[in-house]
């Protein structure tokens, strides 16, 4: 049997007292780029807040099966506060620092970290001086920056121009190997960018999973979006919050 890292969520619940519950969900999320797709309200940040152990369960459990090696977790939330005043090398640094990276290895674990995210040449730029999409191509330097098996990027392309968003998922696909990735997003062209696998959920229930390919069959002539996969994950978020 070949070895592979994933991570495993077993009957998995998280209830507010709000009335909402995310699951139970039992599923395995494989090595490459998963895409968590899903309106407003549908339990995507809260699935993150558990995968990264900031929330714990209400029941079930989630947790990392690694057999190749790998280990750690980058999370990205989805409003990351990040210092203003430090320079990008400055920050990723006092992160590895955080993260446990030997000081041997500190600062070249900070400029791996900002070339994989194209940043390289604003290392030495205060934080509060870059665009939007730069900050957040930082903050998944600063998820990335102790090389984690598992990594958690929470709406990463919102609010960003269509460069931006193109500089982007380039980063996250550049760091993708060998590597459990899950990204949430609300837009359609994330989906054909990024995702080996698609994840649609609604109302805390997993209205899809599966490729892309399978995803696009999902549409219907009537449905709203100008091609089927945007079709397909109408149809597919509708029928979740039905
Ligand atoms: N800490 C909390 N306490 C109580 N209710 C919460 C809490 N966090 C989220 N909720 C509720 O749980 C539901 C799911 O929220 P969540 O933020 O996980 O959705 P989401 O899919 O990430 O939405 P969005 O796309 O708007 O970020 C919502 O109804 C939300 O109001």
């Amino acid at each position: 049997m070949t070895e592979h890292d994933r991570l495993v969520c077993e009957r998995l619940t998280k209830s507010y007292r709000s009335g909402f519950r995310l699951g139970p969900l039992t599923m395995e999320v494989a090595t490459g780029v998963t895409c968590l797709v899903g309106p407003n309200g549908a339990g995507k940040s809260t699935f993150f807040r558990l995968a990264a152990g900031v929330d714990r369960p209400s029941s079930g459990s989630i947790g990392v099966v690694a057999e190749t090696g790998g280990a750690g977790l980058g999370y990205l939330p989805q409003e990351p506060k990040l210092p203003n005043s430090a320079t990008c090398e400055e920050f990723l640094h006092h992160v590895a620092w955080l993260q446990r990276v030997p000081r041997r290895d500190r600062a070249g674990a900070a400029s791996h970290a900002l070339d994989q995210v194209g940043l390289s040449d604003r290392r030495n730029a205060r934080i509060g001086t870059l665009s939007g999409g730069m900050r957040r191509r930082l903050g998944i330097a600063h998820a990335l920056v102790h090389d984690p098996l598992v990594l958690l990027l929470d709406e990463p392309t919102v609010g960003l121009d269509p460069r931006q968003r193109i500089a982007l998922r380039e980063a996250v696909a550049a760091v993708s190997r060998n590597r459990i990735v899950i990204v949430s997003t609300h837009l359609v062209e994330d989906v054909r960018g990024l995702a080996d696998r698609v994840v649609i959920l609604g109302e805390g229930q997993v209205a899809y999973d599966g490729d892309v390919a399978s995803l696009e069959a999902h549409a219907t002539d009537d449905a709203p979006g100008d091609t089927d996969l945007e079709r397909a994950i109408a149809v597919l978020m509708t029928g979740a919050s039905e």
